[in-house]
């Protein structure tokens, strides 16, 4: 029997399939080259000041079922910026997590901050695909590729002028992200193909990412004090979808986090 990663990486597989039939690679790509320039993520991810919060736009997931009934995901976006999110991610799987390339449309639309393709990205066409669609940033979780698909999928993110936030869980997943020349590297506390959680992954990977990387923290951040924990333990970005899509006002969640980082920052 596969793992849960493995299941969604089959459905997703099984999706582009159908996309790739209803619009050949020559198409999109002539797609992707008209669309608005890809804003520099990297940049804003380096620049001074305090944690930098990656909100996240997550209707379900396969770990808690439904989440929130997200009718307005640009609405929710421009919530999360103006609450002083850095980008924003948005999940476009479908099966599930609920999320479509229609979601990536209306958010990129509407905000003036980076736009990260949250996704399981497998196949040269999804990173395309996402160019096309405006995304900024995308996702390569290295459990779900090899080193020489990270690689090849890497190269093309940075040739069409996007950065890659490059996901690891454990201390192999992370050699590799590192060895890749990863500039943005989340330690994702979630184990992709259990579904457990260690709240404690990202505190003990961080000492191994170089410090001229991103350290990005993903996953189980439930409101301020994990967020205070992840900054004392060296992040300087955190990913959030849950506790902000739950809570009650997604720009005074989003604030709130930023604030804790502040101050465990000082
Ligand atoms: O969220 C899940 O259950 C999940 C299961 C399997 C693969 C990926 C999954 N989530 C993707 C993510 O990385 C999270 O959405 C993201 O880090 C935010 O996590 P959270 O703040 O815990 O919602």
């Amino acid at each position: 029997m596969g793992t849960v990663l493995d299941d969604i990486v089959a459905g997703v597989r099984e999706d582009l399939e159908e996309r790739r039939r209803l619009l050949p690679l020559t198409q999109l790509a002539q797609d992707a080259a008209q669309a608005v320039p890809a804003l520099d993520a990297l940049a804003r991810f380096t620049a001074p000041g305090p944690v930098k919060l990656i909100a996240e736009v997550k209707r379900r997931s396969p770990s808690k079922g439904e989440l929130a009934d997200i009718a307005d995901p640009a609405g929710l976006a421009a919530d999360y910026e103006a609450g002083g999110a850095t980008a924003i991610s948005v999940l476009t799987e479908r099966r599930r997590f609920g999320g479509s390339l229609r979601d990536l449309d209306a958010v990129r639309e509407r905000v003036r901050i980076p736009v990260l393709r949250k996704d399981f990205m497998v196949d040269p066409y999804q990173v395309t695909e996402a160019r096309a669609h405006g995304a900024d940033l995308i996702l390569l979780i290295v459990a779900a590729l090899d080193d020489h698909l990270l690689r090849d999928l890497h190269q093309q993110a940075t040739a069409l002028g996007m950065a890659a936030l490059v996901e690891v869980h454990d201390e192999a997943e992370l050699e590799r992200a590192v060895a890749l020349g990863a500039q943005l590297i989340g330690v994702n506390a979630r184990n992709l193909k259990t579904l457990e959680v260690d709240p404690a992954a990202f505190g003990r990977l961080a000492p191994f990412v170089p410090d001229d990387r991103v350290k990005v923290a993903e996953s189980s951040i439930g409101g301020p004090a994990d967020v205070t924990a992840v900054v004392r333990d060296g992040a300087s970005a955190v990913l959030v979808g849950e506790a902000l899509v739950t809570g009650g006002s997604p720009r005074e969640a989003a604030a709130a986090l930023i604030d804790a980082g502040r101050a465990a920052t000082v």
